[in-house]
């Protein structure tokens, strides 16, 4: 018999077929309060589920005590309780490294959009107002040679120092937890403290996860330390920023522009005072949104959940203990 197996995301036709052919497959419309109820008996019975962005928890998790592998579309994995996960020995697999690029290139979008005011200029443009020859009230700032600040030098991190330094000629900053000597030797990147990295940087691209330690690392006091004229990117995780903080710093000029792929809530409402400062690009969290990423995401995940449910993982275990 076929291991029973929730998806909870629509799969490209190919890899649904891959999925049909490993396991029974109950395919429901997002993981919501009502479809939770709905489909008690599937989530009683499954072993593997398979989706994205919904919260996973403890809650959930009583409901499903037949769970033995869970596949993210994702490389983040701040939805999930995983140490419940790890108390019930459930393996948690996600999609590290086939997006790396395509957020780089995201991150790099925002950098030029928000510094050179792109999508505020189209859109006077649009408007028919560019009459005659541009002042400098269309005029952005800089991008190359300008010190790139990047906070979290992971995977993204360095794809970003890697179109900073060898793209753009800009001097790199960084912060982690830890010195990553790949950066330092191929793009001479320093690593600093964050206080030097807010003081020092042109841009401030965060690409970190959302953990305890990076809920609101960015906040008020953090902003103030900020060099004037800087620039706010963030693909990480809207909640690594303080929002209301943010939206602060960007009213009093204290931040010149701010370029945004992640929010505190997602969708961004439509009341959001962020959506009224013309010094803002806001993305509806399209970092790794195209249709090759995508689609290598969803075969990554799919393959991730025919390993973990035959014992067989190699790779992609966010954690690799409950295996042991
Ligand atoms: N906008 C979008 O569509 C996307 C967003 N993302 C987000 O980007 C995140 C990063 O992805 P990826 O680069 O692959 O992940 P990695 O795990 O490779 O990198 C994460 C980096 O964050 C650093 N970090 C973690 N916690 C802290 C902390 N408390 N203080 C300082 N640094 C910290 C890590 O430090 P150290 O190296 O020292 O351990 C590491 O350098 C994802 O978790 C996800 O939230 C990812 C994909 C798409
Ligand atoms: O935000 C996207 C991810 O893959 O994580």
């Amino acid at each position: 018999m076929k291991p029973e197996v929730l998806l909870y995301k629509s799969l490209p036709d190919d890899l649904r077929a891959r999925l049909d052919d490993h396991f029974t497959v109950t395919a429901i419309n997002g993981l919501t309060p009502e479809n939770i109820a709905q489909h008690a008996d599937a989530l009683a019975r499954a072993e593997g589920m398979i989706g994205s962005s919904s919260t996973v928890d403890k809650a959930l998790l009583e409901k499903m005590p037949k769970l033995r592998a869970a596949s993210t579309v994702s490389v983040g994995y701040d939805n999930f309780d995983v140490e419940a996960l790890n108390q019930r020995g459930i393996v948690l697999m996600h999609t590290p490294t086939v997006l790396t690029e395509t957020v780089a290139d995201t991150m790099m979008a925002l950098v030029l959009s928000s510094a050179r005011r792109v999508v505020e200029v189209a859109e006077r443009v649009k408007a028919g107002e560019w009459q005659r020859s541009i002042g400098p009230d269309w005029f952005g700032v800089d991008v190359h040679h300008k010190k790139m600040g990047i906070l979290g030098m992971g995977r993204i991190g360095l794809a970003l120092a890697q179109r900073a330094h060898h793209g753009f000629g800009m001097p790199i900053l960084y912060n982690a937890r830890k010195h990553h000597e790949e950066a330092e030797s191929r793009f001479n990147a320093q690593y600093c403290d964050l206080d030097t990295l807010l003081r020092e940087s042109d841009f401030l691209c965060i690409s970190l996860p959302l953990t305890e330690q990076t809920h609101h690392m960015i906040g008020r006091e953090q902003l103030a330390k900020m060099k004037p004229g800087a620039i706010l990117i963030n693909a990480g995780r809207g909640p690594v920023v303080d929002e209301q903080a943010l939206i602060a710093a960007l009213k009093d000029k204290t931040l010149h522009a701010a370029g945004l792929d992640v929010f505190e809530q997602e969708p961004l409402p439509v009341d959001s005072e962020l959506l009224t400062l013309p010094n803002v690009v806001a993305l509806p969290h399209i970092g790794s949104a195209t249709h090759e990423t995508r689609y290598g995401m969803a075969r990554d995940a799919v393959d991730n959940l025919i390993a973990a449910l035959a014992g067989k993982v190699e790779k992609n275990c966010v954690n690799p203990q409950v295996l042991r």
